[in-house]
């Protein structure tokens, strides 16, 4: 069943929202939220995104990755702009749009080192604060006022005190055979094994850092291993109106 977009007509109306997603990869975060935001009506942030912006640009100066200060220092000289309509979100780092560079092999590969140095942290989570609290205040016309932010630790640091908060999940053989249809076009036998690490380790690396295997208190877990994409637009929307409903 198509989602329809939320009217624009009332959107100055309603009271900011924030909807905080945390997962694993490949559990539908980037998707789904996009799906969220836009039936919401209200902007998209994709923390990932930033996290790749930053290790994009450390590759490109040859910053060594394993020197956890000199990335620290490089990163917080990167200038990030992250465009959050979710029709088309986008990432720049200065002025070179890098959308898709940083969806590149190079850059997956190397974003876990680069997100799990505490400084790199430390800075990305003021600016994700800051584009939350930009979307609250002063939300582009004919959006409502709010963000769906996804990522590893919104529910837990980046925003906790969100109103709205999902752990998106899905069985291991799930999320790795999506993947491998994204990437590969196919999911048969070959395409899984040639994925399966990339999604597999890097969550395991990442869980180091991060918490997004298991839901914290007041979180809600939205299990998708068995929806279809347009059943997960919808469970994740259902826990959305749960948890605005007024109270009679
Ligand atoms: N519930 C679902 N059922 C089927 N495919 C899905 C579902 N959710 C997401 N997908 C697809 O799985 C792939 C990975 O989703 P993505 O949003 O990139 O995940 P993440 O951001 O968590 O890594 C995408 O091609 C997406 O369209
Ligand atoms: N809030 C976040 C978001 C992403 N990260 C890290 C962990 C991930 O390996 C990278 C890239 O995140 P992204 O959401 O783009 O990853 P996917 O490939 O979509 O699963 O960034 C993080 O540490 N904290």
């Amino acid at each position: 069943m198509p989602l329809p977009e939320r009217p624009s007509s009332s959107a100055s109306a309603a009271a900011p929202l924030v909807v905080a997603v945390d997962g694993p990869s490949g559990s539908g975060k980037s998707s789904v939220c996009r799906a969220v935001a836009r039936h919401l009506g209200t902007a998209y942030l994709d923390t990932g995104a930033m996290y790749r912006a930053a290790t994009w640009s450390c590759l490109r100066a040859g910053v060594d990755l394993t020197d956890a200060a000199a990335v620290a220092a490089h990163v917080r000289a990167v200038v990030l702009a992250m465009g959050t309509d979710p029709a088309g979100a986008t990432t720049a780092v200065g002025d070179v749009d890098v959308t898709d560079a940083v969806r590149g092999a190079e850059v997956t590969a190397a974003v876990s080192a680069v997100a799990s140095v505490p400084a790199v942290r430390a800075d990305l989570i003021l600016r994700q604060r800051a584009l939350i609290d930009a979307a609250c205040r002063t939300p582009q016309p004919g959006r409502r006022a709010g963000v769906v932010v996804e990522g590893r630790d919104i529910t837990t640091v980046v925003a906790p005190q969100a109103p709205v908060r999902v752990l998106l999940t899905a069985r291991e053989e799930v999320r790795v055979a999506r993947r491998a249809q994204q990437d590969l076009g196919t999911a048969d036998a070959a395409a899984v094994a040639s994925v399966r690490d990339g999604v597999v380790q890097r969550d395991l690396v990442d869980s180091r850092t991060t918490d997004f295997l298991a839901a914290a208190d007041g979180v809600i877990t939205v299990d998708s291993s068995d929806l279809d994409f347009e059943g997960t637009v919808e469970a994740v929307l259902a826990v959305v109106g749960r948890a605005t409903a007024v109270a009679p």
